[in-house]
């Protein structure tokens, strides 16, 4: 009897106790949820710029990049903010008055100060890298180049950016930041670097070449499957935890710009008849006068150079595209490789091995004539193409683009040529393969080049080690958060209604 008074008396208390500990609970959870929910928001993110000048051999082009400054380390994140063609042609070309390269770039420079907001500017790094234009002035004139570099240094350290260096880069290094560019926008470094347990490969895995067409040089640069046999081809990267052994060439004089005049100078006779060159790269009809002084100007030619009386020669187009690809086979040296294996002119190249993207004039070229959908397109496909392209006179092919530059347009049956040549001859490519190369110009809103892997080699944005990252999203971390509380709720309410409620019955039936 004295037990179930007691309980009559405690019962009461009980159920309060149950419903003031229940509530308590509720609201101790609401609490944490939330609390864990604001305090791990993503703050409102601060974007950091960057600004990289390209001064090519035959424009310059400036670059802004810009990131998320908390997720510098991540890859993918570096996009492009804004670009700028500099009007005018490539910085080597002010050679004999100095001080305009610099004042050339000043328009957009001026655009980008304005598109980086004011508070960014001081710590936005500026770089200028130049490529085979100031190589082949070095080479001519080493003064010269030292005068253009200067000019473009004081200019660029005119503007309340963080200058970082005006400076001509190695062709090694065009060809790795190259393909730096294309394996971080492809995000080849993230999906490599994904961890896989504890016996995780630190060899990489599958990442994309990079074929790279300018106007004075063009790089391949690739990862193999065999062992790299020469040190100066070979680059090793540690990216994000993976291992990288990389090959790479830079041709210089095997830009579009100076295979043509090396392919002019080479077909040239001595005793060609009326100082006139019948043409196969250009379109009948079409007539071109180029002074000899210019064509042996470069370094490129000058090896070339023959005794002729005459000053100048004529250009004749027969329009004949394989006639073309012979004559264009001329500058290719296939003899004296003392390697496995080599490409031409006795440069050592493993085979060609996985995926490629050929961007600049590999792209303007391929994409003005039609041939970048290379799923459709063989090789066979694109020699037939080339053969009726320039096999059509040049009054009809000016008439069917009036809007393209002249010189663009005169030159795409040579350009297109050389591209195969240098593909298939030079570097190997066969039908098989063709379909392993994707001519790009942008990957995702960033263009294909070297300078945003030269930003982000400068700037240590790439880590060897993949940072150690929240192992949720942020949307994943909420949901969870929210998913197992509820989870938590429904067990409490549902241990209640089946423990608590037989307590109440019991005190019930006590009463
Ligand atoms: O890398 P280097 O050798 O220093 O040269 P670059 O950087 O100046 O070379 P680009 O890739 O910008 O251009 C390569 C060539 O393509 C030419 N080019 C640019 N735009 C073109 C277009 O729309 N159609 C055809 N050719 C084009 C340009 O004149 C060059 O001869
Ligand atoms: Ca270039």
């Amino acid at each position: 009897m004295d037990t179930k008074r007691d309980m009559q008396q405690k019962n009461p208390w009980h159920r309060k106790l149950i419903v003031i500990l229940t509530i308590l609970f509720i609201v101790g959870i609401i609490v944490i949820v939330s609390t864990a929910i604001i305090q791990n928001k993503p703050l409102p993110q601060k974007m950091k710029y960057g600004i990289v000048l390209d001064a090519g051999s035959s424009h310059t082009s400036l670059y802004i990049y810009k990131w998320p400054a908390e997720k510098e380390n991540d890859t993918g994140v570096v996009q492009q903010h804004h670009a700028c063609n500099v009007k005018g042609p490539g910085i080597s070309s002010y050679s004999a008055k100095t001080d305009n390269a610099g004042k050339s770039l000043s328009e957009c420079m001026d655009l980008a100060k304005t598109s980086i907001p004011d508070v960014r500017h001081s710590e936005t790094p500026v770089y200028l890298g130049a490529t085979a234009g100031m190589r082949l002035l070095r080479e001519q004139d080493d003064m010269a180049s030292e005068n253009v570099l200067t000019s473009v240094a004081n200019t660029l350290r005119s503007y309340p950016f963080k200058y970082e260096g005006a400076r001509i880069i190695t062709g090694q290094e065009e060809g790795a930041y190259g393909w730096i560019t294309v394996n971080y926008l492809q995000g080849n470094f993230q999906k490599n670097s994904r961890f896989f347990g504890p016996f995780q490969d630190t060899q990489a895995s599958v990442t994309l070449g990079a074929l790279d067409l300018g106007g004075a040089s063009t790089q391949i640069t690739f990862v193999p499957q065999e062992e790299i046999e020469s040190e100066e081809n070979s680059l090793h990267f540690r990216l994000y935890g993976k291992d990288y052994n990389v090959y790479t060439h830079s041709f210089l004089c095997y830009g579009k710009d100076q295979a043509l005049n090396l392919t002019v100078a080479i077909n040239l006779k001595i005793d060609e008849p009326d100082n006139v060159q019948e043409n196969p790269c250009f379109h009948v009809g079409y007539s071109k006068t180029i002074s000899l002084k210019n064509l042996y100007k470069s370094p490129c030619t000058a090896k070339q150079k023959k005794n002729l009386r005459m000053d100048s020669v004529v250009l004749n187009g027969t329009g004949n595209a394989s006639k073309c690809r012979e004559n264009v086979l001329k500058i290719f040296n296939f003899s004296d490789c003392t390697s496995s294996s080599c490409s031409f002119n006795g440069i050592y190249q493993p085979h060609i091995y996985g995926s490629f993207g050929a961007f600049s004039a590999y792209y303007f070229v391929m994409q003005f004539l039609n041939l970048t959908t290379h799923h459709e397109t063989s090789l066979a496909k694109v020699k037939e193409k080339m053969e009726y392209f320039c096999s059509t006179p040049w009054a009809s092919v000016k008439q069917r683009f009036p809007t393209v530059k002249e010189k663009y347009l005169s030159e795409y049956c040579f350009s297109g040529n050389y591209i195969i040549t240098l593909l298939e001859n030079g570097y190997s490519f066969t039908e098989d393969n063709w379909n392993t190369i994707t001519f790009i110009k942008k990957i995702g809103n960033s263009d294909a080049g070297w300078t945003l892997g030269y930003m982000l080699n400068l700037t240590n944005m790439i880590p060897a080690e993949a940072p150690s990252s929240p192992p949720l999203p942020y949307g994943g971390y909420v949901a969870i958060m929210v998913i197992f509380s509820l989870l938590l709720l429904a067990l409490c309410t549902i241990g209640y209604i089946f423990f608590g409620k037989p307590a109440c019955n019991s005190q019930k039936h006590i009463i």
